[in-house]
Parts: C-alpha cells; structure tokens; sequence
C-alpha cells in the first residue's frame, strides 16, 4: 500500500475479527483468545500486558517501540470490544461527541 492508512483500518481490523469468530479459522490467534477457557479474563490479561509494554516503551523513550506495542494494545482492544458487543463507530461516536 503506497498511502498511510487511516483510522479505518480500526474497522477493518474489528470486521476481520468478527469474520474469525463466524468461520473459526485453524491456526487463527483471534480464536485462540476468543476460545481461551479463561474466557473475557484471557482478553483483559493481554490488554492489560500490552499496557504495561507500552508504558514501558514510552518510558523508554523508544518511538518504533512505542508505535509496535501501541499497535498491539490497539488490537487488543479491539478484539475485547468485539467480545462485549461495542464496536469502534460506538467509540468513534462518543469520541465525536466530546469534540469542542
Ligand atoms: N493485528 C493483529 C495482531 N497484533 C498482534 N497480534 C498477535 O498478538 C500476539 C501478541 O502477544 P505477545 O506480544 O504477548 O506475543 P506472544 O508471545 O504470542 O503472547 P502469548 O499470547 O503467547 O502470551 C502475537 O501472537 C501477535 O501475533 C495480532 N494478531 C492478529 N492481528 C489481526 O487480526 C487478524 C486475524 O488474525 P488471525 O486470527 O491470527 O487470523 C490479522 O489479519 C490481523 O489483522
């Protein structure tokens, strides 16, 4: 892709999700957390890991870091809206809301 992808690869990214939790891909990671015994609890672990990596990376002061662990967290996030039914428009909406 020659451009830099905008916010909306948010969306893709949550559409993808759901498309693994209907097709329930072999090999998917998406399933394994959505499948995890430990159910929302697996989900709300790696959130919270990817939370401290990146606080640890900004610490750091290192920006590729930063951009890799926030990318991460992000993912994360998104699949654990997915799991509580909240999708990113819900988000982007309220976000908008709060414009001044
Ligand atoms: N964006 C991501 C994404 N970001 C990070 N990850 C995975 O998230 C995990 C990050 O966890 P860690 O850094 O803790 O690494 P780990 O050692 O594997 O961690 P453990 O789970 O083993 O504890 C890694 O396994 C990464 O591969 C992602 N996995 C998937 N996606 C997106 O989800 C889509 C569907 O993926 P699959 O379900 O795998 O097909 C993909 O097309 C991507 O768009």
């Amino acid at each position: 892709m020659s451009e830099t992808p905008d916010m909306s690869v948010l969306n893709t990214v949550y559409k993808i999700i759901e498309e693994r939790s209907k097709t329930q891909p072999e090999g998917s990671y998406v399933c394994a957390l959505l499948n995890d015994p430990k159910g929302i609890n697996k989900i709300l672990e790696k959130v919270g890991e990817e939370t401290t990596e990146t606080i640890i990376a900004v610490k750091d002061g290192d920006k590729e870091e930063i951009v890799y662990e926030t990318s991460d967290l992000l993912f994360h996030l998104l699949v654990m809206l997915f799991e509580c039914g909240v999708t990113p428009d819900e988000i982007s909406a309220e976000l908008a809301r709060r414009f001044k």
